[in-house]
């Protein structure tokens, strides 16, 4: 679904933080992507969310070379990709139903046609009873419940989530993990970005690994 070639990677005339990384997100596939603090895992993520674009190499997605693709025609691609950032980027003054329900609302969608599936993907991350909760009201998890369901709720091929498990305490962490494993098996491609020795072990996936801008991949 999204193929990278030696793509490579620097913030202005800053060092190359991404050197000739190339590796392909099949469908239906569910990988960690791992390496130290400040080795570029969120850039890569970025990268995979088109919202950076690589100093060089060249990035496929969904069949489409990238620079190919039009500014306008960028929302068309990212609607098939979900991703939930490190810093959840929920919106305050909306209830989690509201913010769960705002990718479609922004598109013109009618609320009738969207409320039940907000509902029922509410319910599926286990915030059904917190529904009506503002935000600031809601625990680390919670939150982290609420940008996953939002991540969602346009049914993407591919998510991606940035340190998921980062602000949760290890019983949580196996349920977040649980919930992005029981998603890939309804077809979802997964890549969680993550530092958690810990969860990567739950479970057999690939794992990319990011040092020294490199990226090695491990079956
Ligand atoms: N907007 C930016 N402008 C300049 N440099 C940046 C920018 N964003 C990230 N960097 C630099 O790129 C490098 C990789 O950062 P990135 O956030 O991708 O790493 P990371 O692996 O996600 O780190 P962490 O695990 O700490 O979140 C770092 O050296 C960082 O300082």
């Amino acid at each position: 679904m999204i193929r990278f070639e030696n793509v490579g990677l620097r913030y202005g005339m800053g060092p190359e933080i991404l050197r000739d990384v190339s590796f392909s997100i099949p469908q239906r596939s569910f990988q960690f992507l791992s390496g130290p603090s400040g080795a570029g895992k969120t850039s890569l993520l970025r990268l995979l969310f088109l919202s950076l674009k690589p100093t060089r190499g060249l990035i496929n997605v969904f069949g489409r070379d990238r620079t190919s693709i039009s500014r306008a025609d960028l929302p068309l691609f990212r609607r098939r990709i979900g991703i939930v950032f490190q810093d959840f980027r929920l919106l305050d003054h909306m209830t989690t139903y509201e913010n769960v329900g705002l990718p479609l609302r922004v598109r013109g969608r009618s609320e009738a046609s969207y409320r039940g599936d907000v509902i029922e993907l509410l319910k599926w991350v286990g915030l059904g009873d917190r529904m009506h909760a503002m935000p600031p009201v809601l625990s680390g998890g919670e939150k982290q419940r609420v940008a996953i369901a939002r991540a969602l709720i346009e049914q993407p091929e591919i998510l991606l989530a940035d340190e998921p498990t980062g602000n949760v305490d290890p019983p949580l962490a196996r349920r977040l993990l649980r919930l992005f494993i029981e998603l890939n098996r309804l077809g979802t491609a997964v890549v969680i970005a993550t530092h958690d020795l810990a969860l990567m072990e739950q479970v057999d996936a690939r794992r990319m690994i990011l040092s020294d801008g490199r990226l090695d991949i491990h079956d």
